[in-house]
């Protein structure tokens, strides 16, 4: 641990107490029917093989990949440098966090139950904290003693003998539920509403941003239904006058019908609209649409040969890629659609291609001001072993050996002339970011427009995982890196110091699990990406997905 923890936690939850994760014993998780992958990874230290929430990790261990122990934290945090006065709000981060109860270990990166991780900034200093996401299957485990939900990974047998014979006489398939546990993303609807995200359509969970409590599970008031959606919703400022309030975009693959819906919802409403549609062009399942990009005035809806496998999500059947098969045979597509109308206005063949999640996209214009082209950038990796490389054994058995697949900076261009072909190249040399690309973000006011600047997690090999913070610089298609030996950082952020001008003028947010079972929230200057300070959580933070700033209105 790098240095001594300062403050004590402020709700400490003892064992065996409300707000605890588990009574000693109360955790022994049954067998998991289907395995997905390899053995489960048994836990390491203690009895949930866990950061001790509250006490730092004194193995000396990276804390990124074990679980969280304590249910819930919070506390002021030990500053090293200086904040800027300016940095006046609250960083929250989601990410699945707890792998282990009692004596069952997830086997796999994205299967964990979701941590909410927060650093509140205000007059140069800043307060932590953490808590559990109360998911129904989070809950149900708790409860129970075992995993009762499909996971990303895992499908667990239905509980029970009576539950088994409804299903059976339901003629339903014989499979647990499909999981709410929202463990991907945090996002401010812009309307005072913060959620947490995930794929499943009936997970997204309502948190307080200030509490980090479960308010509740958020339902939608249509009638669209869906079981998948973009685990990356996008929330951008409203085009329809008089109101420019933010609303929410995303797409609803259609499993059965193989297409996808472009779907918009307004602020402080609970109803999607249907905007477009998009019918696949590529033969098997439906692209996973983990995220997507929008530009000023479309979306685009990238059809990857990475294909949802129904058969996995409706009956839970594993394929060797988890929920997924791989299909380049059949195509891979890039669709663009009007915000306006809802008309696909392009639709293109492109190289096959593996992505999580898309960095930008914007419109190139010729010198009459006519858009020719949608320019999309994305964490493109080599191949779909990326998959493999998340999971646990991975990810805690091979830190030092170079076993993490290649990545770079994909960059699509989608001409608007209806060529029936799009374009993929690199947008700069990989090895300046040591072929390591993914966990984006950008200046959030250069979103669907011609920007320069990426941040992201790269590479210093040899590894088996990211492991430094990376800015991109498109134009000159250089890097600058931040690097401590051992790190495991998290998607950095970028927050724009109010009033600011330049595109990289604003600091830079990482969560890091450092060397020696630290934990800490590091700031980097957005211009020279030199560290500025490092507010320090008194134990080690497990590895977490996706974040979102909420300025102090
Ligand atoms: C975190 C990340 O990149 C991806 C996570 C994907 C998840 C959690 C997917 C989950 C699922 C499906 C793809 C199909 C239906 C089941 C469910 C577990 C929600
Ligand atoms: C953490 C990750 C990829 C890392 C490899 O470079 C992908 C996460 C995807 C989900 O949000
Ligand atoms: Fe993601």
């Amino acid at each position: 641990m790098a240095s001594p923890p300062t403050v004590a936690a402020s709700r400490p939850s003892p064992a065996g107490q409300p707000g605890c994760l588990a009574r000693p014993g109360s955790f022994m998780l049954a067998p998991v029917r289907k395995s997905l992958t390899a053995r489960a990874t048994a836990p390491k230290t203690g009895r949930f093989g866990g950061n001790v929430g509250g006490a730092a990790a004194a193995d000396g261990e990276v804390s990124a990949w074990k679980s969280i122990r304590q249910e819930r934290w919070e506390g002021a945090l030990e500053l090293e440098g200086t904040l800027p006065h300016w940095l006046d709000g609250t960083y929250l981060r989601n990410g699945p966090g707890l792998w282990d109860l009692g004596g069952h270990g997830f086997r796999h990166l994205f299967d964990g139950y979701a941590t909410l991780v927060r650093v509140a900034f205000r007059d140069g200093r800043a307060a932590g904290a953490h808590r559990q996401v109360e998911s129904d299957a989070y809950r149900a485990a708790r409860a129970h003693g075992r995993v009762r939900h499909h996971e990303f990974s895992e499908v667990p047998e239905p509980g029970g003998l009576i539950s088994l014979l409804a299903r059976r006489l339901a003629g339903l398939a014989l499979c647990a539920p499909i999981s709410d546990n929202a463990n991907t993303g945090v996002l401010a609807l812009g309307d005072g509403r913060v959620l947490c995200t995930s794929e499943a359509v009936s997970s997204w969970i309502l948190v307080d941003p200030d509490t980090l409590g479960t308010v509740g599970k958020f339902r939608y008031g249509d009638r669209l239904g869906g079981l998948v959606h973009s685990a990356h919703p996008v929330v951008v400022p409203g085009s329809g006058a008089p109101s420019s309030e933010p609303e929410l975009w995303t797409l609803v693959p259609d499993l059965l019908r193989r297409g996808y819906l472009v779907v918009r919802m307004e602020a402080g409403s609970d109803e999607r609209v249907v905007v477009g549609r998009v019918r696949c062009r590529g033969r098997y399942g439906v692209g996973w649409a983990h995220s997507f990009p929008v530009t000023e005035h479309y979306v685009v809806v990238p059809e990857m040969p990475l294909r949802y496998s129904a058969r996995s999500i409706f009956r839970a059947e594993p394929t060797p890629l988890y929920r997924f098969d791989w299909r380049p045979e059949g195509g891979s597509y890039m669709h663009v659609v009007c915000r306006a109308s809802g008309n696909t206005v392009a639709s293109v063949e492109v190289p096959p291609f593996v992505t999580f999640h898309y960095i930008n996209a914007y419109e190139e214009r010729d010198a009459d001001g006519r858009t020719t082209a949608v320019v999309v950038d994305c964490c493109e990796h080599e191949d779909t072993s990326i998959l493999d490389r998340l999971r646990l054994d991975s990810l805690r058995s091979l830190a030092g050996h170079d076993v993490l697949p290649d990545a770079r900076v994909g960059r699509f261009r989608i001409p608007l002339d209806g060529s029936p072909t799009g374009e993929l190249e690199a947008a700069l040399d990989p090895e300046e970011h040591g072929r390591a690309m993914d966990m984006c973000s950008i200046n959030p006011a250069y979103r669907g427009k011609p920007y320069r600047y990426v941040y992201a997690c790269g590479a210093r090999r040899p590894c088996n995982f990211p492991n430094t913070l990376t800015k991109v610089d498109l134009v000159e298609r250089k890097t600058t890196a931040w690097h401590e030996e051992g790190m495991v950082p998290s998607e950095p952020l970028f927050v724009a110091r109010p009033g600011a001008t330049r595109e990289d003028d604003g600091v830079v947010i990482s969560l890091v699990s450092g060397k020696g079972g630290s934990g800490y929230a590091v700031v980097l200057d957005g211009t020279t990406f030199q560290e500025v300070a490092r507010a320090k959580f008194p134990y080690g933070l497990p590895f977490g997905l996706h974040g979102c700033w909420i300025p102090r209105t």
